[in-house]
Protein backbone atom coordinates (compact mmCIF):
# COMPACT_ATOMS: atom_id res chain seq x y z
CA UNK A 1 0.00 0.00 0.00
CA UNK A 2 1.38 3.85 -0.65
CA UNK A 3 2.52 5.63 2.21
CA UNK A 4 0.21 8.58 2.82
CA UNK A 5 2.67 11.71 1.97
CA UNK A 6 4.48 13.59 5.19
CA UNK A 7 2.10 16.61 6.47
CA UNK A 8 4.63 19.79 6.02
CA UNK A 9 4.78 22.40 9.12
CA UNK A 10 6.57 25.82 7.74
CA UNK A 11 8.41 27.24 10.29
CA UNK A 12 9.29 31.10 10.59
CA UNK A 13 12.02 31.23 12.95
CA UNK A 14 12.06 34.47 15.59
CA UNK A 15 15.32 35.94 16.31
CA UNK A 16 19.64 34.94 14.89
CA UNK A 17 20.82 33.68 18.12
CA UNK A 18 22.66 30.39 19.60
CA UNK A 19 19.45 28.23 20.05
CA UNK A 20 17.80 29.80 16.89
CA UNK A 21 20.57 28.32 15.15
CA UNK A 22 20.41 25.08 16.05
CA UNK A 23 17.02 24.45 16.30
CA UNK A 24 17.00 25.45 12.34
CA UNK A 25 19.77 22.86 12.04
CA UNK A 26 17.90 20.60 13.22
CA UNK A 27 14.75 21.22 11.47
CA UNK A 28 16.62 20.28 8.14
CA UNK A 29 18.01 17.04 9.30
CA UNK A 30 15.60 14.69 7.13
CA UNK A 31 13.20 13.04 9.41
CA UNK A 32 14.21 9.78 8.08
CA UNK A 33 17.52 9.75 10.36
CA UNK A 34 15.43 9.34 13.29
CA UNK A 35 12.50 6.96 11.65
CA UNK A 36 10.02 9.78 11.71
CA UNK A 37 8.21 9.45 8.36
CA UNK A 38 4.85 11.03 8.90
CA UNK A 39 5.97 15.14 9.33
CA UNK A 40 8.72 16.98 7.39
CA UNK A 41 9.67 21.16 8.48
CA UNK A 42 10.27 23.52 5.87
CA UNK A 43 12.06 26.77 7.26
CA UNK A 44 9.90 29.36 4.87
CA UNK A 45 11.25 32.88 6.92
CA UNK A 46 13.39 34.33 9.67
CA UNK A 47 12.80 37.24 11.24
CA UNK A 48 15.75 39.50 12.59
CA UNK A 49 16.15 42.78 14.14
CA UNK A 50 18.13 42.97 11.53
CA UNK A 51 17.62 42.19 7.92
CA UNK A 52 21.69 41.70 7.20
CA UNK A 53 21.48 39.65 10.66
CA UNK A 54 18.38 37.58 8.29
CA UNK A 55 20.52 37.14 5.34
CA UNK A 56 23.64 35.80 7.17
CA UNK A 57 21.59 33.45 9.35
CA UNK A 58 19.98 31.35 6.45
CA UNK A 59 23.53 31.51 5.06
CA UNK A 60 25.10 29.83 8.18
CA UNK A 61 22.46 27.69 9.12
CA UNK A 62 20.19 26.45 6.08
CA UNK A 63 23.20 26.51 3.12
CA UNK A 64 21.46 29.87 1.98
CA UNK A 65 18.61 28.15 0.56
CA UNK A 66 16.88 31.41 -1.37
CA UNK A 67 13.45 29.67 -0.71
CA UNK A 68 13.85 31.19 2.89
CA UNK A 69 12.51 34.61 3.20
CA UNK A 70 14.52 36.34 5.30
CA UNK A 71 12.97 39.65 7.25
CA UNK A 72 14.40 42.84 9.08
CA UNK A 73 11.43 42.65 11.88
CA UNK A 74 9.89 39.77 13.64
CA UNK A 75 6.13 41.57 12.48
CA UNK A 76 7.15 40.41 8.93
CA UNK A 77 7.40 36.92 9.88
CA UNK A 78 4.05 36.67 11.70
CA UNK A 79 2.55 38.51 9.19
CA UNK A 80 3.56 35.72 6.11
CA UNK A 81 0.77 33.54 4.98
CA UNK A 82 3.62 30.86 4.02
CA UNK A 83 4.30 30.51 7.71
CA UNK A 84 2.22 27.69 9.62
CA UNK A 85 4.10 28.12 13.07
CA UNK A 86 6.40 30.57 14.80
CA UNK A 87 9.68 29.20 17.13
CA UNK A 88 10.73 32.07 19.18
CA UNK A 89 14.10 32.27 20.75
CA UNK A 90 14.46 35.52 21.71
CA UNK A 91 15.72 36.10 25.56
CA UNK A 92 13.40 35.13 27.98
CA UNK A 93 11.97 38.42 28.80
CA UNK A 94 10.77 38.68 25.39
CA UNK A 95 9.12 35.53 25.03
CA UNK A 96 5.43 37.00 26.25
CA UNK A 97 5.02 39.66 23.86
CA UNK A 98 7.08 37.72 20.85
CA UNK A 99 4.13 34.71 21.59
CA UNK A 100 1.16 37.19 21.46
CA UNK A 101 1.89 38.98 18.60
CA UNK A 102 2.27 35.70 16.79
CA UNK A 103 -0.69 33.85 18.45
CA UNK A 104 -2.84 37.20 17.46
CA UNK A 105 -1.70 36.78 13.94
CA UNK A 106 -3.27 33.23 14.10
CA UNK A 107 0.23 31.27 13.75
CA UNK A 108 0.82 28.29 15.95
CA UNK A 109 3.63 28.90 18.69
CA UNK A 110 6.44 27.11 19.72
CA UNK A 111 8.51 29.34 22.77
CA UNK A 112 11.87 28.41 24.05
CA UNK A 113 11.69 28.26 28.15
CA UNK A 114 11.19 29.72 30.33
CA UNK A 115 7.69 30.17 28.34
CA UNK A 116 7.40 33.36 29.82
CA UNK A 117 9.19 35.32 32.92
CA UNK A 118 6.13 34.54 35.42
CA UNK A 119 2.51 32.18 35.43
CA UNK A 120 1.03 35.47 35.39
CA UNK A 121 2.09 35.87 31.71
CA UNK A 122 1.94 32.89 30.40
CA UNK A 123 -1.84 32.42 31.84
CA UNK A 124 -2.55 35.18 29.75
CA UNK A 125 -0.70 33.52 26.81
CA UNK A 126 -2.69 30.35 26.67
CA UNK A 127 -5.80 32.30 27.32
CA UNK A 128 -4.98 34.61 23.76
CA UNK A 129 -4.15 30.93 22.19
CA UNK A 130 -7.45 29.37 23.14
CA UNK A 131 -9.24 32.87 21.55
CA UNK A 132 -7.40 32.38 18.44
CA UNK A 133 -7.59 28.62 18.27
CA UNK A 134 -3.80 28.22 17.84
CA UNK A 135 -1.22 25.66 19.22
CA UNK A 136 0.84 26.69 22.06
CA UNK A 137 4.03 25.09 23.44
CA UNK A 138 7.20 25.45 25.55
CA UNK A 139 10.11 24.37 23.94
CA UNK A 140 10.73 21.84 27.36
CA UNK A 141 12.61 19.73 24.76
CA UNK A 142 14.01 17.27 26.70
CA UNK A 143 10.48 15.40 26.87
CA UNK A 144 10.27 14.58 23.68
CA UNK A 145 13.64 12.61 23.20
CA UNK A 146 13.59 9.00 23.01
CA UNK A 147 15.90 8.58 25.82
CA UNK A 148 13.13 10.28 28.19
CA UNK A 149 10.53 8.17 26.77
CA UNK A 150 11.50 5.11 27.89
CA UNK A 151 12.80 6.77 31.09
CA UNK A 152 9.23 7.31 31.65
CA UNK A 153 8.25 3.89 30.80
CA UNK A 154 10.62 2.08 32.90
CA UNK A 155 9.93 4.59 35.56
CA UNK A 156 6.26 3.70 35.55
CA UNK A 157 5.78 -0.06 34.55
CA UNK A 158 5.98 -1.43 38.35
CA UNK A 159 9.32 -3.43 38.60
CA UNK A 160 11.04 -0.41 40.70
CA UNK A 161 8.12 0.41 42.76
CA UNK A 162 6.90 4.33 43.77
CA UNK A 163 9.47 7.11 43.14
CA UNK A 164 10.53 8.12 46.89
CA UNK A 165 13.95 10.80 46.31
CA UNK A 166 15.09 12.64 43.05
CA UNK A 167 18.05 14.60 43.01
CA UNK A 168 18.89 16.81 39.79
CA UNK A 169 20.78 19.60 39.23
CA UNK A 170 21.94 21.42 36.18
CA UNK A 171 25.06 23.74 36.14
CA UNK A 172 27.00 25.52 33.09
CA UNK A 173 30.20 27.58 34.15
CA UNK A 174 29.50 30.48 32.32
CA UNK A 175 32.64 32.49 33.33
CA UNK A 176 30.50 35.25 35.08
CA UNK A 177 33.54 37.85 35.82
CA UNK A 178 35.01 37.90 32.27
CA UNK A 179 31.58 38.32 30.28
CA UNK A 180 29.60 41.68 29.59
CA UNK A 181 26.63 42.69 32.37
CA UNK A 182 24.23 42.95 29.67
CA UNK A 183 25.18 39.13 28.37
CA UNK A 184 21.05 37.58 29.03
CA UNK A 185 22.61 35.41 31.48
CA UNK A 186 23.71 38.60 33.43
CA UNK A 187 21.48 40.76 32.78
CA UNK A 188 18.07 41.23 35.00
CA UNK A 189 15.86 43.02 32.78
CA UNK A 190 16.89 39.61 30.33
CA UNK A 191 15.47 37.58 33.33
CA UNK A 192 19.20 36.83 34.02
CA UNK A 193 20.31 34.07 36.33
CA UNK A 194 20.92 30.23 37.24
CA UNK A 195 16.80 29.90 37.88
CA UNK A 196 15.22 31.13 34.84
CA UNK A 197 17.93 29.36 32.42
CA UNK A 198 18.80 26.32 33.67
CA UNK A 199 16.41 25.83 36.18
CA UNK A 200 13.55 24.75 33.91
CA UNK A 201 15.58 21.23 33.80
CA UNK A 202 15.86 19.30 37.15
CA UNK A 203 12.46 20.66 37.30
CA UNK A 204 11.67 19.23 34.13
CA UNK A 205 13.25 15.52 35.30
CA UNK A 206 10.94 16.24 38.92
CA UNK A 207 7.96 16.94 36.57
CA UNK A 208 8.59 13.71 35.29
CA UNK A 209 8.95 11.27 37.36
CA UNK A 210 6.93 12.51 40.24
CA UNK A 211 4.00 15.04 38.84
CA UNK A 212 3.33 12.90 36.08
CA UNK A 213 3.48 9.09 38.12
CA UNK A 214 -0.09 8.34 37.85
CA UNK A 215 -0.41 7.68 41.69
CA UNK A 216 0.14 11.39 42.42
CA UNK A 217 -2.97 12.35 40.12
CA UNK A 218 -1.83 15.68 38.85
CA UNK A 219 -1.04 17.03 42.03
CA UNK A 220 0.90 19.94 42.71
CA UNK A 221 3.80 19.97 45.23
CA UNK A 222 2.53 20.51 48.89
CA UNK A 223 5.66 22.01 50.00
CA UNK A 224 8.38 24.54 47.58
CA UNK A 225 11.17 25.47 49.69
CA UNK A 226 14.51 27.03 48.14
CA UNK A 227 16.95 29.29 48.68
CA UNK A 228 19.00 31.61 46.23
CA UNK A 229 23.09 32.76 45.99
CA UNK A 230 23.13 36.40 44.26
CA UNK A 231 25.94 37.52 42.37
CA UNK A 232 27.04 41.14 43.55
CA UNK A 233 27.47 41.56 39.67
CA UNK A 234 23.93 42.25 39.02
CA UNK A 235 22.18 40.56 41.76
CA UNK A 236 20.97 37.90 39.85
CA UNK A 237 21.08 34.36 40.71
CA UNK A 238 24.70 32.39 40.70
CA UNK A 239 22.93 29.58 42.25
CA UNK A 240 19.42 28.31 43.41
CA UNK A 241 18.45 25.10 45.27
CA UNK A 242 14.55 24.24 45.29
CA UNK A 243 13.46 21.54 47.24
CA UNK A 244 9.45 19.72 45.79
CA UNK A 245 7.75 17.44 48.35
CA UNK A 246 4.59 15.88 46.64
CA UNK A 247 2.10 14.27 49.29
CA UNK A 248 -0.77 15.16 48.15
CA UNK A 249 -2.18 12.18 46.82
CA UNK A 250 -1.16 8.23 46.87
CA UNK A 251 2.64 9.71 46.43
CA UNK A 252 4.69 10.16 48.90
CA UNK A 253 8.10 11.51 47.01
CA UNK A 254 10.48 14.74 46.95
CA UNK A 255 12.91 16.08 44.61
CA UNK A 256 16.14 18.23 45.92
CA UNK A 257 16.76 20.66 42.53
CA UNK A 258 19.84 22.64 41.84
CA UNK A 259 21.55 25.36 39.29
CA UNK A 260 24.26 27.32 38.85
CA UNK A 261 25.73 29.17 36.55
CA UNK A 262 29.19 29.00 37.94
CA UNK A 263 30.34 25.35 38.34
CA UNK A 264 30.38 23.01 35.33
CA UNK A 265 28.27 20.54 34.87
CA UNK A 266 27.57 17.51 37.23
CA UNK A 267 27.28 13.95 36.01
CA UNK A 268 25.46 11.76 36.65
CA UNK A 269 22.82 15.30 36.57
CA UNK A 270 19.89 13.15 37.46
CA UNK A 271 19.54 10.47 39.81
CA UNK A 272 15.44 8.72 41.12
CA UNK A 273 15.69 6.59 43.87
CA UNK A 274 12.64 4.35 43.25
CA UNK A 275 11.65 2.00 46.24
CA UNK A 276 12.93 -1.03 44.52
CA UNK A 277 15.72 0.69 42.05
CA UNK A 278 17.31 3.69 40.76
CA UNK A 279 17.76 5.37 37.55
CA UNK A 280 20.66 7.38 36.85
CA UNK A 281 20.86 10.31 34.12
CA UNK A 282 24.10 10.80 32.57
CA UNK A 283 24.82 15.02 31.61
CA UNK A 284 23.74 16.78 29.76
CA UNK A 285 20.45 16.32 31.09
CA UNK A 286 18.14 18.11 28.91
CA UNK A 287 19.81 15.53 25.98
CA UNK A 288 21.02 12.68 28.10
CA UNK A 289 22.41 9.95 26.02
CA UNK A 290 22.84 7.58 28.28
CA UNK A 291 21.54 5.87 31.72
CA UNK A 292 21.39 2.91 34.33
CA UNK A 293 18.92 1.17 35.73
CA UNK A 294 19.50 -0.52 39.08
CA UNK A 295 17.25 -3.06 40.32
CA UNK A 296 17.52 -3.74 44.35
CA UNK A 297 17.17 -6.94 46.39
CA UNK A 298 15.83 -6.43 50.03
CA UNK A 299 18.99 -5.56 51.32
CA UNK A 300 19.22 -2.75 48.99
CA UNK A 301 22.02 -4.18 46.92
CA UNK A 302 22.29 -4.43 43.42
CA UNK A 303 20.82 -7.42 41.65
CA UNK A 304 20.66 -6.35 38.30
CA UNK A 305 21.90 -2.78 36.45
CA UNK A 306 20.91 -1.97 33.02
CA UNK A 307 22.48 0.62 30.87
CA UNK A 308 20.81 1.98 27.75
CA UNK A 309 22.48 4.05 24.94
CA UNK A 310 20.83 6.75 22.88
CA UNK A 311 22.40 8.03 19.30
CA UNK A 312 20.38 10.42 16.55
CA UNK A 313 21.47 12.54 13.73
CA UNK A 314 21.23 16.17 14.87
CA UNK A 315 20.75 17.81 18.42
CA UNK A 316 17.61 16.56 19.94
CA UNK A 317 15.70 19.27 19.27
CA UNK A 318 14.01 17.99 16.14
CA UNK A 319 11.91 15.61 18.31
CA UNK A 320 9.99 18.87 19.64
CA UNK A 321 9.73 19.81 16.43
CA UNK A 322 7.95 16.98 15.34
CA UNK A 323 5.57 17.21 18.12
CA UNK A 324 4.27 20.47 17.03
CA UNK A 325 3.77 19.52 13.24
CA UNK A 326 1.65 16.21 14.63
CA UNK A 327 -0.08 18.38 16.87
CA UNK A 328 -1.10 21.37 14.01
CA UNK A 329 -2.30 18.36 11.37
CA UNK A 330 -4.18 16.95 14.02
CA UNK A 331 -5.79 19.96 15.40
CA UNK A 332 -4.64 19.76 18.67
CA UNK A 333 -4.00 22.60 20.59
CA UNK A 334 -1.62 21.79 22.90
CA UNK A 335 0.48 18.42 23.83
CA UNK A 336 -0.26 15.62 25.80
CA UNK A 337 3.48 15.73 26.79
CA UNK A 338 4.39 19.09 27.52
CA UNK A 339 1.14 20.76 27.52
CA UNK A 340 0.08 24.14 29.07
CA UNK A 341 -0.76 22.81 32.68
CA UNK A 342 3.14 21.50 33.09
CA UNK A 343 4.19 24.92 31.89
CA UNK A 344 1.90 26.31 34.63
CA UNK A 345 3.34 24.33 37.26
CA UNK A 346 6.32 24.90 36.54
CA UNK A 347 6.59 28.92 36.38
CA UNK A 348 4.35 29.46 39.06
CA UNK A 349 7.24 27.50 41.34
CA UNK A 350 9.58 29.31 39.46
CA UNK A 351 7.08 32.62 40.87
CA UNK A 352 7.31 30.88 44.31
CA UNK A 353 11.43 30.08 44.18
CA UNK A 354 12.06 34.09 43.23
CA UNK A 355 9.71 35.10 45.76
CA UNK A 356 11.32 33.13 48.50
CA UNK A 357 14.86 34.26 47.08
CA UNK A 358 13.93 38.02 46.64
CA UNK A 359 14.28 37.91 42.82
CA UNK A 360 12.38 40.52 41.71
CA UNK A 361 12.53 41.87 37.82
CA UNK A 362 13.14 45.30 37.14
CA UNK A 363 9.80 47.62 36.37
CA UNK A 364 8.43 46.88 33.08
CA UNK A 365 9.94 43.49 32.61
CA UNK A 366 7.26 41.41 33.64
CA UNK A 367 4.13 42.49 31.18
CA UNK A 368 1.31 40.78 33.07
CA UNK A 369 1.56 40.49 37.14
CA UNK A 370 -0.97 38.22 39.15
N1 LIG B 1 16.42 24.72 24.37
C1 LIG B 1 17.69 24.95 24.64
O1 LIG B 1 18.52 24.06 24.74
C2 LIG B 1 18.15 26.35 24.82
C3 LIG B 1 17.24 27.34 25.02
N2 LIG B 1 17.65 28.62 25.17
C4 LIG B 1 16.65 29.66 25.40
O2 LIG B 1 16.56 30.43 24.20
C5 LIG B 1 16.49 31.82 24.50
C6 LIG B 1 17.62 32.54 23.77
O3 LIG B 1 18.87 32.06 24.21
P1 LIG B 1 20.19 32.15 23.26
O4 LIG B 1 19.88 31.64 21.93
O5 LIG B 1 21.28 31.54 24.03
O6 LIG B 1 20.38 33.72 23.23
P2 LIG B 1 21.19 34.59 22.18
O7 LIG B 1 21.61 35.81 22.89
O8 LIG B 1 22.22 33.77 21.49
O9 LIG B 1 20.09 34.97 21.08
C7 LIG B 1 18.97 35.72 21.37
C8 LIG B 1 18.47 36.40 20.11
O10 LIG B 1 17.30 37.13 20.43
C9 LIG B 1 17.21 38.32 19.67
N3 LIG B 1 16.95 39.44 20.58
C10 LIG B 1 15.82 40.18 20.59
N4 LIG B 1 15.89 41.13 21.51
C11 LIG B 1 17.07 41.00 22.14
C12 LIG B 1 17.73 41.72 23.16
N5 LIG B 1 17.18 42.78 23.75
N6 LIG B 1 18.94 41.31 23.54
C13 LIG B 1 19.52 40.25 22.96
N7 LIG B 1 18.96 39.54 21.95
C14 LIG B 1 17.74 39.91 21.54
C15 LIG B 1 18.52 38.45 18.90
O11 LIG B 1 18.24 38.09 17.55
P3 LIG B 1 18.04 39.19 16.41
O12 LIG B 1 19.10 40.22 16.64
O13 LIG B 1 18.21 38.42 15.18
O14 LIG B 1 16.66 39.77 16.54
C16 LIG B 1 19.44 37.43 19.54
O15 LIG B 1 20.32 36.86 18.62
C17 LIG B 1 16.50 31.92 26.03
O16 LIG B 1 15.21 32.12 26.49
C18 LIG B 1 17.04 30.59 26.51
O17 LIG B 1 16.47 30.16 27.74
C19 LIG B 1 18.97 28.94 25.08
C20 LIG B 1 19.94 27.99 24.88
C21 LIG B 1 19.61 26.59 24.78
O1 LIG C 1 18.41 25.65 27.63
C1 LIG C 1 19.59 25.70 27.88
O2 LIG C 1 20.32 24.56 27.84
C2 LIG C 1 21.69 24.59 27.66
C3 LIG C 1 22.34 25.74 28.40
O3 LIG C 1 23.69 25.81 28.07
C4 LIG C 1 21.65 27.04 28.03
O4 LIG C 1 22.21 28.12 28.74
C5 LIG C 1 20.20 26.94 28.37
O5 LIG C 1 19.51 28.09 27.96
Amino acid sequence: MAQAKPFVLRWGIISTGHIAAAFTKDLLIDPKTRDVHDVVHKVAAVGSRSVEKAHEFIERNAGGDKSIKAFGSYEEVYKDQDVDAIYIGTPHTYHYLNALDAINSGKHVLCEKPVTCNSAELRSLIAAAKEKGVFFMEALWTRFQPLVLEVKRIAEEGSLGLPVLLHADLSGNFDINNIPLTHRILDPALGGGALLDIGPYPLFWAILALFENPANNSTAPTNISSAMLNTPLTSVDSSTVFNLTFSGSKLAAQASLSCSITLNPLNPGVIMRFERGTIIISAPIYCPKEFKVQYLGKSGKIEKEERRVFEYVGDGLHFEADEVARCVRDGRKESTLWGHEKSLLEMSIFDEVRRQGGYVFPPGVEKVRG
